[in-house]
């Protein structure tokens, strides 16, 4: 105890363990990962005791400065992002918060300019700490949203501001957020002295650490109501002072006050009232901009959408919350709408993470039920804007481009329902309910497939940028989008007419012969796979030894059982060994055999050495619809044909980020390695011979599943391509 009033001065233990924490973050996290670092920081935390302010209150704080970042938008519309923190240590903090204006910036895509900051400035009094947490910041990659300033208190630091600093000559710098976590018996000083200068204000949130816990404070209350105390607790230890003032000097509404298990103290978030703030300077004064702030069903904006002194916004009609991370539940969304008490007439909610679970009960029960959040949201809409002038109009609720939210149910009920105009990404468009139903012509759907790792290296290694590690999917995706259509590097090209091989006029007729009696057989073909898009689909498993020398079950007894025709005691005798699964596919290739042949056939003549080593399954298809797509079981690529009277329905696959290849497969048996993104074009049905147009496209795939893993080479295989431009760009999402 005797080093305490030492360890008090100087802000840090004096063992050097401070130094120790750098290194350990240096070993362990990679540059530039802020995450890692902090990841590092907490398991050093829990060996050698620091100062941090932790895991458990660290969320709180990072939801305090995203609630810091919503409100600024009241304020200011998208200008400035302004933090202010006073006790660095070693930077902990400032990682957490600076992680926070990383995300945010990255998910609003904006720049560093001068119109936007997102900073946070970070006050420490003891040198030797400030230093190691700018060497800190400076490893997480995080120095551009955080900074550290050697300074003795907090009225130094006003003193020392630049007229830049300032903004204008004589103002004060704004904060959007404050976050104490110096001297507890200078909380309440530092404040008013923030106050007095006009750095904190309307909407400012202050988030305070170590202030009294619930056993201090409780005690207290026993205590008065026992008659032992006439007061409760205005100690200066333990911030009791500060939560004084901010509870009851009628300038802050309280939002959460979050006790710590472990440490027993709390931390108080707190929201500056509106009473001198009329309005706000928002560039666009009917749209609240809310979007690309990571906000989800349980931000402290929804939260605690009642207890915050929101501010009256008498133009706003549109409330954008687009880009976002909202999933489960719109029910605070409903709240913080009531809240807001306008005459909002729309709420933008593209681009975020809903499920159709969370907009509709399940499917099949009542037809015209919503979820209950979306329910109270419609509500709240309808109660805005039969007040506001457009009363008559239907509100709009925007819920495009929503993962998971393509659902035919989910789109006709939105179409049937009367009172708000729902919008939902119609079949197909962009994100579907399942990968199948994308469609190809919009980039987006065609950059689905891809994982996020790829769309962060494309990011990085064709368009130079900086990638966050730490960027959600969704994130990466739009500006992945937004740089294809600022750069227009993407375009749509032809392999030329004569790529891959010819099939002989009488194989071909055969093939659509065998094709149209398997569509048009007793049982109308098969669909083995109902969550692809075609009328039909079967695939044929090449039986082991078919080739070289014989097994037992060999395709010579497969035959023989074929053409004895597929009776009952052929195809049991040829059937009789292996597994369920072995007998089910051979019986099926009984059935099929005469395709199965005529097929192999095609494959054998062009290139018997694939047939011979690689070709393991057959896929036959009609009428197949492809939406983008990755063949992730196959083991090298794959040859593809087909047959039939419509015109299009090009395979197309890309061949490098910012190229497309269309290769014609109509009657041309084409190798390419599905491997790569690869979709069908559209296509139609041909009118013959002056008869009504009947869509009809067969294709056949021969891929390999087993055998040695070929790692994937270019996506056109079949030989050197030179390809000739055709003018089409895919569709920008909106
Ligand atoms: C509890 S630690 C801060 C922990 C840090 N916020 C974190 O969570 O990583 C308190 C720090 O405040 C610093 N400090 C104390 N009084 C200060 C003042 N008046 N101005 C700036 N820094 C101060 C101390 O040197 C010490 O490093």
């Amino acid at each position: 105890m005797g080093r305490l009033p030492d360890f008090y001065e100087r802000g840090n233990y004096g063992d050097g363990r401070e130094e120790y924490a750098l290194k350990s973050v240096l070993e362990q996290a990679p540059a530039g990962d802020a995450a890692a670092a902090i990841r590092a920081l907490d398991a050093f935390h829990v060996r050698w005791t620091l100062l941090n302010v932790g895991p458990d209150k660290g969320r709180t704080l990072d939801e305090a400065a995203q609630l810091a970042a919503a409100l600024s938008r009241f304020r200011s519309g998208r200008q400035t992002v302004n933090f202010l923190e006073v006790g660095s240590y070693i930077g902990y903090s400032a990682l957490r918060i600076g992680l926070v204006l990383k995300q945010l910036a990255n998910a609003a895509d904006l720049s560093q300019t001068d119109e936007t900051r997102f900073h946070l400035t970070s006050l420490e009094r003891n040198a030797e700490n400030a230093a190691v947490a700018e060497k800190i910041i400076a490893h997480a990659g995080l120095s551009q949203f955080a900074s550290v300033r050697c300074v003795a208190s907090v009225e130094a630091f006003l003193g020392e501001l630049s007229s830049e600093e300032r903004g204008e000559e004589d103002a004060s710098p704004f904060f959007s957020f404050v976050f104490l976590d110096h001297q507890k018996s200078c909380y309440l000083r530092d404040l008013l002295l923030l106050e007095s200068a006009n750095a904190v204000g309307p909407l400012t949130v202050v988030a305070a650490d170590n202030v009294a816990g619930r056993l201090h404070l409780e005690n207290r209350e026993q205590a008065i109501a026992r008659g032992k105390r006439k007061k409760p607790c205005g100690c200066v230890n333990k911030g009791c002072n500060f939560l004084q003032h901010v509870r009851n000097s009628g300038r802050y509404a309280v939002c959460e006050t979050v006790c710590s298990e472990a440490t027993g103290d709390a931390i108080e978030v707190v929201v500056g009232r509106c009473a001198e703030f009329s309005g706000s300077s928002m560039s666009d004064s009917t749209t609240l901009d809310l979007s690309g702030l990571r906000l989800n069903d349980s931000s402290l904006l929804f939260r605690c959408c009642d207890k915050l002194p929101l501010p009256a916004l008498p133009d706003v009609r549109n409330v954008d919350l687009s880009r976002n991370l909202l999933k489960l539940d719109l029910g605070g969304v409903a709240r913080f709408l009531r809240r807001l008490r306008g005459p909002v007439a729309s709420v933008d909610l593209r681009r975020n993470v809903l499920r159709a679970a969370a907009l509709g009960v399940e499917k099949g029960a009542d037809e015209a039920a919503w979820s209950p959040g979306l329910a109270l949201l419609i509500e709240e809409l309808l109660l805005s804007s039969d007040a506001g002038e457009d009363s008559g109009v239907a509100p709009v609720v925007d819920l495009r481009f929503n993962e998971r939210c393509g659902a035919a149910w989910l789109v006709q009920r939105a179409r049937d329902c009367e009172d708000v105009q729902m919008l939902l990404s119609p079949w197909g468009q962009l994100v579907g309910a399942r990968p199948s139903d994308r469609d190809a012509s919009f980039l987006r759907a065609q950059l689905e497939p891809l994982p996020s790792r790829a769309l962060s290296e494309r990011l990085a290694t064709l368009f130079g940028c900086s990638v966050d590690p730490d960027c959600e999917r969704e994130e990466l995706m739009g500006q992945l989008l937004r740089r294809y259509a600022a750069t227009g590097r993407r375009r749509t090209v032809a392999a030329p007419a004569d790529y891959g091989h010819a099939v002989g006029e009488a194989r071909l007729k055969e093939l659509l012969r065998l094709m149209r009696a398997w569509v048009g057989g007793r049982h109308g073909g098969t669909h083995e796979r109902p969550s692809v898009q075609a009328e039909h689909y079967m695939i044929l498993k090449r039986p082991e030894g078919d080739e070289g020398p014989q097994g037992p079950q060999t395709l010579s007894t497969l035959l023989a059982a074929a053409s004895a025709g597929p009776t009952e005691a052929a195809t049991k005798a040829a059937v009789a060994d292996g597994s369920w699964k072995t007998r089910r596919a051979r019986a099926k290739l009984v059935k099929h055999f005469e395709l199965w042949d005529c097929a192999c056939g095609v494959l054998k003549d062009a290139d018997p050495a694939f047939f011979a080593n690689q070709f393991t399954q057959l896929a036959v298809t009609h009428n197949f619809r492809g939406s983008p797509h990755i063949d992730k079981q196959n083991t090298g690529p794959f040859y593809a044909v087909s047959v039939g009277d419509f015109s299009g329905g090009e395979i197309c696959i890309e061949r490098d980020a910012e190229t497309v290849v269309c290769v014609a497969t109509r009657h041309r048996l084409c190798q390419l390695d599905g491997r790569h993104v690869h979709w069908v074009n559209e296509w139609r049905g041909e009118a013959e011979s002056g008869a009504a147009a009947v869509a009809e496209r067969f294709s056949l795939i021969f891929y390999p599943t087993a055998g040695a893993f070929q790692p994937p080479g270019p996506a056109l295989c079949g030989g050197a391509v030179p390809v000739s431009s055709i003018d089409a760009v895919s569709r920008s999402c909106e």
